[in-house]
């Protein structure tokens, strides 16, 4: 069967200017001077701001841009890295940035039940240590998860989260920019974020189309009414070059004289009055200094689902056992504090497609073609304008699944494979052993192949984050925990044979598609493609999409387990707020950068209602000096 080898026009072709004028705001030259965001030396830095907010990543930078909209309020936004850098901006290489200083580095404990194909048994968890955060460091897939997902947050005892509360809040940052979704009501326009669909496709892109409806899926726009169905990746992308929450929401206004930021300052603990539980300020180092910022207001914790709840815990804020075993004095009793984390946990290089033609991206071969950076560069197309490399995603019901109308599974599809990855910086993100690696995939290296990644949306397994020891520099210890409850594995195993069926389809045998067969180490003494193989390689396999939500769960004093209200203040103290991805009771169905943009959106409103209604906007920033 012959196959249109794409779904799109042709890219009209660029007249001289039209090149000049692309090539004058996307350079290498342009990128490294607009990612340096001003940094305020410690003299300059005030006795106290209004608002103090902890980390510069996805949820920060929103928080940073709408607090400082309003002029009266001096605003204090503190991040332990520093600025993004040229390569983090090319699409392509998201998975290289993770092998950098940009990546904490950290990784979940070992375990011999899940990650077994790890370099020490223990997956990775990368996180942006970065101006922006995760959003340097992730995939740039845009989504929202399902609209049930909300209304479970508000079910849970969260009122203002369901499904047509939060809507407006994910309009408020978008800008969306794909011709057929410019009229959709559920999309923004003129936010700060761009939203759109990579310029490049694989000649495969037409093949995922095809299989929704042999698989009996819609082709829709995951972010509507309904996600079930197949579409081509929507990515956080601008120009072709990535769009992260500091391009987006930072740079554009850090020469506001009410707004200060600082770099390279590693917060050690949020200091509350234990008497009266107040909060102070918060206590951080930079340049081997220690110092305090005060906070008139508020302090809003940003940095994290693994360090907010970090934080909070160095700062006598959590499971009173668990601090006193550390010696440190309890200020609080919040048990919850560090629990409910979540993840979705995947199965990358499980279903490897083999090709016989030169369709897939194949990293030693597009690294020899000038082309490519050429075309990056000038004409911001190509292969390096590709998010991470995720073409196109499909959320689908496994068998298992009970809700149609809200998918247990995703099936990403990537028009590359770990075969292809000769200079080791996926290996590297994903922490594949090397013996490993040369066992399962050293035969067919540098072969042409796609990828079928599954991914378990809504796992009932739980994991949690516990302090090391009192130091705040020491890692917290990470517990994932993936598989702890057997319906995830069985879910995974149907998600995988779903992911081979996807692979199967008629459009891609026209490459001569075939199963990579070479059956995971450790799983050999399974039949092959049997559930009891599958099942052995989930839990060898156990990549994640390193989505971790819910370590400082949302929900009222009612719940034991809730660390912060609907408000998103902490339980129990006053001029604290816990904002990012840590604060989802469930983890979305989907990727979940929008929904952190959403938190913070709302977040920064609810702030600013509250001290709105209080009066206390009055104070002039001038003054504070
Ligand atoms: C490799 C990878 C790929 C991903 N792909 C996708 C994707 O395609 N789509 C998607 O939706 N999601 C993806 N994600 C997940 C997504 O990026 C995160 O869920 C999201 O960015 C989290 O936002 P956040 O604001 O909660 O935290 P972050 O963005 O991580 O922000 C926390 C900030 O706090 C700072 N910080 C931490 N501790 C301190 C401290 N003590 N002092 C000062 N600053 C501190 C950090 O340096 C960081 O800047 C991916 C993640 C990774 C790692």
């Amino acid at each position: 069967m012959k196959l249109p080898l794409s779904t799109r026009p042709a890219a009209p072709r660029l007249s001289l200017a039209e090149m000049a004028e692309r090539l004058s705001r996307n350079n290498p030259l342009t990128s490294l001077r607009d990612a340096r965001v001003r940094d305020v030396p410690d003299a300059a830095l005030l006795k106290e701001y209004d608002f103090v907010v902890v980390g510069g990543g996805t949820a920060g930078c929103v928080l940073a841009n709408r607090l400082s909209e309003n002029p009266s309020w001096s605003v204090l936004l503190l991040e332990a890295g520093g600025d993004e850098a040229i390569f983090t901006d090319i699409p392509l290489l998201a998975s290289y940035v993770a092998n950098t200083n940009y990546n904490w580095g950290y990784h979940a404990q070992p375990s011999p039940d899940y990650c077994r194909a790890m370099k020490g048994q223990a997956c990775n968890w990368p996180r942006g240590k970065v101006l922006g955060g995760t959003s340097v460091l992730n995939f740039m897939v845009y989504g929202r998860g399902s609209p049930h997902d909300f209304d479970e947050w508000e079910s849970l005892g969260n009122p203002g989260w369901g499904y047509r509360d939060v809507l407006p809040y994910f309009k408020r940052s978008e800008d969306v920019q794909v011709d057929s979704l410019r009229d959709s009501p559920y999309h923004g326009h003129g936010g700060p974020l761009t939203v759109t669909e990579s310029p490049w496709q694989s000649p495969m892109a037409p093949a995922f189309l095809e299989a929704a409806s042999e698989m009996g899926y819609p082709v829709l726009d995951h972010n509507g009414p309904h996600m079930t169905g197949f579409s081509f990746t929507l990515a956080t992308l601008r120009n072709g070059s990535r769009c992260s929450a500091a391009k987006a929401f930072l740079r554009p206004v850090q020469h506001r004289p009410n707004l200060h930021v600082v770099k390279r300052a590693r917060v050690t603990r949020v200091l509350v009055d234990r008497a009266t539980a107040n909060t102070v300020g918060v206590e951080f180092v930079r340049n081997h200094q220690w110092r305090v910022a005060k906070a008139r207001q508020e302090v809003v914790l940003s940095a994290g689902t693994l360090n907010s709840p970090q934080i909070l815990m160095l700062s006598g804020l959590g499971p009173a056992d668990h601090l006193r075993a550390l010696g440190i004095p309890v200020v609080r009793d919040l048990p919850g504090v560090g629990e409910n984390l979540q993840d979705h946990v995947s199965c990358f290089g499980c279903v490897t497609f083999l090709l016989n033609d030169t369709v897939s991206v194949v990293e030693s071969r597009e690294s020899r073609r000038l082309g490519s950076v050429v075309n990056y560069w000038v004409t911001q197309d190509g292969p390096l304008t590709s998010p991470g490399g995720a073409e196109g995603i499909a959320f689908v019901n496994t068998p298992r699944n009970r809700e149609p109308d809200r998918p247990d599974m995703e099936l990403s599809f990537g028009p590359g494979a770990l075969s292809g990855d000769s200079s080791g910086s996926l290996r590297g993100l994903l922490g594949i052993d090397a013996a490993f690696f040369k066992k399962m995939f050293g035969e067919v290296e540098g072969r042409d192949a796609f990828t079928v990644n599954p991914v378990l949306l809504r796992p009932k397994s739980r994991g949690r984050v516990r302090l090391r020891s009192a130091n705040p520099f020491h890692w917290p210890l990470l517990f994932a925990n993936y598989y702890a409850d057997e319906e995830d594995l069985r879910v995974m195993v149907e998600g995988l044979k779903m992911g081979v069926a996807l692979g199967e389809t008629k459009g891609y045998a026209r490459w001569g598609a075939r199963l990579h067969s070479r059956p995971a180490p450790g799983c050999e003494q399974h039949a092959f493609r049997s559930d009891e193989y599958w099942a052995c390689a989930a839990r060898t396999i156990s990549t994640n999409l390193h989505h971790q939500s819910g370590t400082c769960r949302m929900g009222p004093a009612s719940d034991p387990g809730a660390v912060v209200d609907p408000q998103l203040r902490v339980h129990g103290v006053r001029g604290l707020r816990v904002v990012d991805a840590s604060i989802m009771p469930t983890i979305i169905s989907g990727h979940p950068t929008g929904a952190v943009y959403m938190i913070a959106e709302k977040a920064a409103d609810m702030i600013k209602r509250a001290w709105a209604t209080d009066g206390q906007l009055v104070r002039r920033w001038a003054a504070n000096r």
